[in-house]
This record gives structure tokens, sequence and C-alpha cells, in this order.
């Protein structure tokens, strides 16, 4: 059988870490769009630089820098020649590569990515490049073979579909022993020519889930992922074999829920753009950082891209931008996660109120890209122009909405002005309060559920209820909490008319009967020494589970000796059981279990198989001893109350 063997770059040799080329596209001016006739927000400087109206102050421009910056004017052609083809011939040395458009909804990544007929964009320019590339290997030299295929998938809510294959469900991700990221099941589908790549590619690309938003039309709802292979075997003893995989991403639009309307399944699926496209510019902003830890496994599609992108995988992100001022919000926030630093220059963007008709000839008149040596005297007649047009401290144009306003300044916040390293702690901050909100949600969805429960109980077992609730921590803690009261406020006022205002918030209370329970219980199995002590009470409590209905005070060491071992048995083997064979939900309502970890138990099950013993959790990434062991703990007591 063929080896796959170790790649090293032509030119060096040692194994270093790419960085993701970073370019911007901005798209031409679109009249129709722009109802207000507003004009452009945005323009460029040069080939590595753009500016942006300073929505703060709009006698301030702030402008940007980076790998390169493709004006309106652009071609398609321009874009592959400079972006994408020298980075193909790494795929026939068994070198990796993605290319991705990353950017707001309607900005063009679609047009980028696949293009039209008349203008066809990267993919099919770098799949035919491909062919080119192999076919001119083959003639030069011998003893090598290659063959050529392709995978196309989609990332729908956080699911892997096989648009090759649509009937197929959620397809897992797994790596190899070699680090190689694997999809088992999915179609894989060799081309002997470019027409025949067309031919699976185009009634495949019908199969990808879009759908309408009020921003465009055909909007896409997912990142949609071809896949194209290089194998490369030696015809000889020994047999090498290397493998050289393009990811080519068309990524779904990142968008403003608040503009574009969207609610139900259409809300849902923008929270899982988002995150993912969150993490992808975590994971890029990392790279290119240098910074230890890249957060590949904290979405799908970085999981999947993870031997792509980095590493010694030549990668490059395009970011889609449109000039419109309605696109204003997004396409500041697009600069902000693509650029590496920004510079605040006083310098006035030209943009009085046109009529739409007019709007498209002077839009493009401003997007000609101005270099340094545009005319002085035309720069003052502009600065004069826009003092006659605003004057004083200017807000911007569209974004005068106030709760855009209020996420624009909570984005300079964060972004402006922090050294890198800061700036990512506060980007994994963001990403981690997220994560706490959604389960914060998820509580209080169930606590709402047994709410319901409670209100048709006779008051004699409510009171009774409320009681017990007392005692219970994790309760009291979200009672505390302000989300869960802003939360709530139908639940409050359900309650008012019966209680006094303290009394009003036990209104939780009998919701945690079945979190004191099993401490209750405990009792009666158990000495003494282990019943809930409120005196020690430094356990730690990680991952978003502190409303844990169960109390960890007891010693770490001794708890197990107070227990009667059949019945630590017993309750070993049933968390085992979840541990083996529950789904993510079964995994998150163990103690101590939030949704990454849940996630991160199912990805070791899938790669390694079933835990033959509970301490085998430990061989699971971010579960060190210690918390091992306040896990056994807190479930074994959880358990046998049950
Ligand atoms: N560089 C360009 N030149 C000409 N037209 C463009 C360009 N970029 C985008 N367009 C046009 O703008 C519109 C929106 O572009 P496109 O559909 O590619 O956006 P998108 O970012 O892929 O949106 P979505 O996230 O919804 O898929 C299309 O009609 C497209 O043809």
């Amino acid at each position: 059988m063929a080896q796959r063997v170790a790649v090293s770059d032509g030119a060096g040799g040692s194994k270093r870490t790419s960085r993701v080329r970073v370019a911007v596209r901005l798209r031409p001016y679109m009249d129709k769009q722009d109802e207000k006739g507003e004009g452009s927000c945005v323009r460029g400087l040069g080939p590595q630089n753009l500016e942006i109206i300073n929505w703060r102050n709009s006698t301030e421009t702030l402008q940007y820098q980076f790998d390169v910056f493709y004006g309106e004017q652009t071609t398609q052609q321009e874009v592959f020649l400079t972006s994408v083809k020298p980075i193909l011939p790494h795929l026939l040395n068994g070198q990796n590569a993605s290319v991705f458009a990353y950017g707001p909804t309607g900005a063009g990544k679609t047009h980028t990515m696949l293009g039209s007929q008349e203008q066809p964009g990267i993919i099919p320019r770098a799949v035919r490049e491909v062919f080119h590339l192999v076919r001119a290997q083959e003639k030069e030299v011998d003893d090598w073979s290659y063959t050529i295929g392709m995978s196309y998938l989609e990332i729908y809510n956080e699911k892997v579909l096989d648009l090759l294959s649509p009937n197929t469900q959620d397809l897992p991700i797994r790596e190899d022993k070699d680090r190689n990221i694997l999809i088992p099941g999915l179609t894989h589908t060799q081309l002997t020519s470019f027409s025949e790549f067309h031919t699976h590619f185009i009634p495949a690309s019908l199969n990808r889930t879009t759908a309408s938003t009020k921003l465009n039309h055909r909007s896409s709802r997912s990142h949609a992922i071809l896949l194209i292979k290089v194998v490369k075997s030696q015809r000889v003893p020994p047999h090498r074999q290397q493998t050289g995989k393009l990811y080519l991403v068309d990524l779904a639009g990142s968008e403003d829920n608040r503009r574009t309307g969207n609610q139900g399944l259409r809300l849902k699926e923008s929270g899982a753009i988002n995150l993912s496209l969150f993490t992808l510019s975590k994971v890029v902003d990392s790279l290119n950082a240098g910074v230890g830890r890249v957060p590949y496994r904290d979405s799908k599609l970085t999981r999947l891209l993870q031997d792509s992108l980095g590493g010694s995988a030549h990668s490059v992100m395009i970011t889609n931008i449109a000039p419109e001022y309605k696109y204003y919000f997004d396409t500041f926030t697009a600069l902000n996660f693509a650029a590496k630093s920004k510079l605040i220059v006083n310098r006035p963007f030209v943009r009085e109120t046109v009529s739409t008709t007019e709007s498209g000839k002077r839009s493009r008149q401003q997007h000609g890209c101005e270099t340094s040596a545009e005319p002085k005297k035309k720069r003052l007649k502009e600065r004069h122009g826009e003092q006659e047009a605003a004057p004083g401290p200017a807000q911007p144009q569209s974004p005068t909405d106030s709760s855009v306003l209020d996420r624009l300044l909570a984005l300079e916040k964060l972004m402006m002005g922090s050294p890198e390293r800061q700036r990512l702690n506060l980007l994994k901050t963001v990403a981690q309060s997220r994560k706490e909100i959604q389960e914060l949600k998820e509580k209080q969805k169930e606590l709402e559920k047994k709410a319901l429960v409670f209100s048709t109980l006779p008051a004699e077992e409510k009171e009774q209820a409320q009681d017990m609730g007392k005692h219970d921590k994790g309760g009291e803690a979200l009672k505390d909490s302000g989300l869960f009261r802003t939360n709530l406020p139908p639940l409050h006022r359900k309650q008012s008319t019966a209680a006094k205002p303290r009394k009003q918030q036990a209104v939780v209370t009998p919701l945690q009967l079945s979190q004191v329970q099993p401490l209750q219980s405990c009792a009666v199995v158990c000495k003494p020494s282990l019943c809930p002590s409120k005196k020690n009470k430094n356990t730690e409590v990680p991952e978003g589970k502190e409303n844990i209905g169960v109390d960890l005070s007891v010693s770490d060491t001794d708890w197990e000796s107070h227990l009667d071992t059949s019945i630590l048995e017993k309750s070993r083997d049933k968390i085992l059981q979840v541990l083996n064979s529950g789904t993510l939900k079964d995994l998150k309502t163990l103690q101590l279990i939030g949704d990454k970890k849940a996630k991160l138990i199912l990805g070791w099950r899938e790669v390694h198989g079933q835990f033959t013993q509970v301490e085998d959790l430990q061989k699971v990434e971010g579960i060190t001893a210690k918390r091992f062991s306040s896990f056994i703990k807190a479930n074994i007591l959880s358990t046998i109350g049950k």
C-alpha cells in the first residue's frame, strides 16, 4: 500500500507556520440598493490601503492596510492571478491550501468565489489551473502519477452535509494520527477533466441551503466548501504517496439580525453563522499574531479547515465589503476583524447627500483609488465641501439608529488601540460570555417549564417546595443574576398577585426541587460526615455548571470512603454509560459538563471509541485530574440521589 509521506516546502524544509494572507475586495456601488442615495462610506487609497469614514467624527477617516486591496474595478482574473494562482503549485507537492471569501451578506463573496458565466470566479479558475498544472507535470515527470478528485459539502447550522449526496445526515469530522482531518462518509468523486468537474459541481450547488434575507435575495445561509484533492503516487517502489488538499470556501454572510429581519429558524441560522465566523476570525487572528493555542475546535468550520489553514498550509482570506452606507456597520466590523491595525487620519470624506440617480456617477468618482499624490487643491476643496455639508462633530450618515451606535461604541472599545494579545483575550472573553449566556438561557427555559408545573401544585405542596428550595445554592445563584430576573418577567408578574416581593423571587425555588433531592436522599445512604456542610466551600466549579445541585464541599480525597462500595460502583457504571452512549444533550445532563466539554467528549469518542473506565475522561482535552475529581464527586452524589 502506498504510504503518505511528510512533506516539506520546496523552498526550505523545516515545518513552519504560515500567515493567512488577508485581501480586501470592495464591490462596485449598486444604485438600486441605496434607496436614500447616501453614497459611499468607504474607498480605496492604493494597492494595500483603504479608508472608511470615522463614524464618531466625519472630519476624520479610518485608514486600514492589508496584504492586498482590490478596488471596485478589479477584475476576477486579477484577483485569481494575484491571490490564488501562486498557491496552487504547492498542492502537487502534497501541501494543503485554502481560499475563503469572508464578509457581510451581499458584499460579493459568491461573486468572488463562483462568479458568473461571463465573469467566472476563483472556483472555476482554480480547478482549471489545477488540471493544467497536473497535465504539465505528468508530461515532465514520468515516475509519478496524479489523480484529481472533488468533494463538496456545506456546513449548515453546525451540521456537515454532503452536497454530492444530499440525502446523507450530519457527517462527523475526525482527525487521524498524522493530524489529517477526515470526514468519513463524505462522497469523493474522481475527475478526469475540467468539464467533468462542472457536471458534478453545478447540480450539487443547487443543493446548497440558501434563503432570502432582507439584504440579499439569494443569501447563502451555509458555508459552502469545495475540496479538490490532488493525489500524487510514485509508480515505482517504495510507492510513496502525497496528498494535497485545496479548500475553496464561500462563507455564509455575517449579518446584523436587527437589520435583516431574521426571526425563528433564520435567527438560529444567524447564530450558528456568526459563531463560526467569529471563531474563524479568532483562528486567523491567532495564526497571524503567532500566539499559542489556535481555537480550531471551537467550530465545525475551523475544525474542518484545521489541516489547511495555518501550519504548513497556504491560506488566503478575501474579505468582501460593500460601499453603501447601509452596510456601514458590517463593513466596519469586517474591516476590524480583517485588519492588523488602523490609522485615524484627519481627512474628511466627501459625503453630501445626493439623489439616487446621481449617486452612481458620484460614487464612481469617489471610488477611483486615490493616492497620496492626489492634488492638494482637490483635497482642500473636499474639506471645504465637507465643512459646508456637515459642520461640527458629525454622526455617521446612515447608522444613526441608537442601537447601531451602541454596538459601534462597544465594538470600538473592544477593538481599538489594544495590543494584539489583549485584543485576542477580549475576543475570547466575548465568545465565552456568549456561551455562558446561551447556557443560562437553556437553564432558564428548563426552569420556566418547571415553574409551569409548580403553578399547578396545591398551595401546601408549594410552600413545602419553597422551603426546600432555600437550601439550593445553584438556584440562588441564578436568582441573584440580573439575567434571570430580566428574562423572566411573565413569571414574576404571575407571582406578584400572591406574594410579597421577597417571596416573588421564590417562584424559582420549587424548580430546584429535583436538584435538592440528591442531597436529601444522600443523607440516607451516606455517613453523616458526607452530608452537606456550609463550612468548606473552596471546591473548584468549572465550565458554566455553577448551578449544580450537589454540594462539593466535602473534602476531595476522602468522600468516597463514606459511601457504600456497591452504590459507588453502580453510580460509576451509570456515569460510564452516559459517557459512552449519551448524546450531546445527555452528556450535558452530567454535573460539571457544559456544552464545550460535552462536544469534546463526543469528539474523543469518535476518534478513540468507548471509554473503558470513568477515569479515561482525563484523556479528554481540558479535563485535568482536579476537574475529574470534582466531576466524579458531583456526579456520584447526584446519581445517588436519583
Ligand atoms: N466585484 C463585483 N463586480 C460586479 N458585481 C458584483 C461584484 N461583487 C458582487 N457583485 C454583485 O453584488 C450582488 C451580491 O453579491 P453576492 O451574491 O456575491 O454577495 P454575497 O456576499 O455572496 O452574499 P451572500 O452572503 O448572501 O451569499 C450580486 O448581484 C453580485 O453579482
